[in-house]
């Protein structure tokens, strides 16, 4: 059995490519950055390293690696006769790896059951995102493609920070993980992952994830960057960033309580689990990472307009929420392109003009103003802390 996996970073080599050569797969590791593909081709194994409660090292072995850039061809073979592709190298990137994955597809053998392709990204419905770019750049019919390859959705939860330099491929993570993967598309056909769970309907399970962990660990980074905080378990460790999280944390919570049905015993046992995660102070994640792209994270769809937006379309005003996107506007980070912009957005454009580039939030939307009051914090012709 062969997967081909795009990203060979944090979430690539410490999860999903774990849990793959876990279920006996040969992983094939496509990615960009050359000095890590080199590494990676020239050695035989590394480790994964699980810190906390019951740490744990698990050995990856029988990989391959291969340059997605400079080795596309290679590539485009490999995907041609794999059984399944994944990917983990951020929502945004996900259409430049379409052509390559549409052109392996084209090039497989009629006899071939069809390729299974997962996206492991902090998105909702990132395989639909992905699905939609390789349909456009497949040249036959979609009948065609749809016989031959199945796409699923699916939520990944694993903390894993960026590694310290001088660690080689080594990969220190968190030691929970959770893998949620949408059975309907495989019909009867799911790949065996141990670890993996498969749900007949994902939304719950995606919402939940994004709008728990995601929300509260953007949020712990955004309250803690402003109280002067550089790792997350130390802003955790601050009773006051804390306390904003939990509340933000009760905002999203009566969501997905309503929404959803989840039970709100089970929710709020699940809340103090992820909190509980945040302050592991074995895992040397920074607020910076944690933070980053932020333009991404005020987006439409993501982690705090989108619950923020659908709690007010109910009548309730997401004060906890609407704080952690306030700190969140005055995230500084010199090496984030999306923090550069961000503060650029809001030295030069107007309050409502900044309100729709920034959050994508319709004008008569009843956040919109809220958000507006927000941003006009930020004069134009200043530059954001
Ligand atoms: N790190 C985590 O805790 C975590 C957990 C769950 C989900 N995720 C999600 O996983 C994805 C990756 O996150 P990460 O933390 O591993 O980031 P990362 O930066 O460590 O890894 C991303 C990798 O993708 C590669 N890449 C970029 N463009 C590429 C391209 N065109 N083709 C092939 N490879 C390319 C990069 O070189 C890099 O090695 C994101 O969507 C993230 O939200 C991360
Ligand atoms: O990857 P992002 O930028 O969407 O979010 C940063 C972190 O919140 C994220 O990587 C978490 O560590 C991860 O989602 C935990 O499962």
């Amino acid at each position: 059995m062969k997967a081909v996996h795009f990203g060979a970073g944090n979430i690539g080599r410490g999860f999903v490519g774990l849990l793959l050569h876990e279920a006996g797969y040969e992983v094939v590791f496509a990615d960009v950055a050359d000095a890590l593909i080199d590494q990676l081709a020239s050695t035989p194994s590394y480790d994964v390293h699980e810190v906390g409660d019951e740490p744990a090292v698990k050995t990856v072995d029988n990989y391959r690696a291969l340059n997605s850039r400079s080795q596309e061809e290679k590539v485009i073979a490999e995907i041609a006769d794999a059984d399944i592709v994944t990917t983990a190298v951020g929502p945004n990137v996900l259409r430049f790896l379409a052509p390559v994955i549409a052109q392996g597809i084209a090039r497989r053998g009629e006899d071939l059951a069809p390729l299974q392709v997962m996206a492991c990204e902090n998105a909702i419905n990132a395989t639909d995102i992905l699905r939609d770019e390789v349909e456009q750049a497949y040249g036959g019919a979609a009948s065609d493609l749809a016989a031959r390859a199945v796409f699923a959705n699916t939520a990944v939860d694993r903390i894993v920070p960026n590694q310290a330099a001088g660690q080689g491929l080594d990969v220190t993570v968190e030691t929970f993980f959770e893998w949620v993967i949408d059975r309907t598309p495989f019909e009867g056909s799911a790949p065996e992952i141990p670890g993996a769970t498969y749900v007949d309907d994902l939304e719950p399970y995606i919402e939940r994830k994004l709008f728990t962990v995601n929300t509260g660990h953007a949020a712990a980074a955004y309250f803690g960057s402003t109280a002067g905080a550089e790792k997350i378990a130390d802003a955790m460790a601050d009773d006051a960033v804390a306390a904003r999280v939990r509340a933000v944390l009760d905002e999203t919570k009566q969501l997905l309580v309503a929404k959803h049905g989840f039970d709100p015993a089970e929710q709020e046992a699940y809340v103090q689990k992820i909190l509980r995660r945040f302050t592991n102070q074995h895992l040397p994640d920074t607020v910076v990472r944690v933070g980053r792209a932020p333009l991404r994270k005020l987006s439409r769809r993501e982690r705090f307009v989108g619950p923020a937006a659908e709690l007010a379309e109910h009548g309730t005003h997401p004060a906890a929420l609407l704080e952690a996107m306030r700190a969140a506007l005055s995230f500084s980070a010199p090496d984030d392109p999306e923090a550069v912009a961000l503060a650029e957005i809001l030295a030069t454009q107007d309050p409502d003009t900044a309100t729709t580039s920034i959050t994508g939030l319709e004008a008569e939307h009843p956040l919109f103003g809220a958000v507006r009051d927000l941003i006009a914090e930020h004069p134009v012709g200043s530059l954001a802390g």
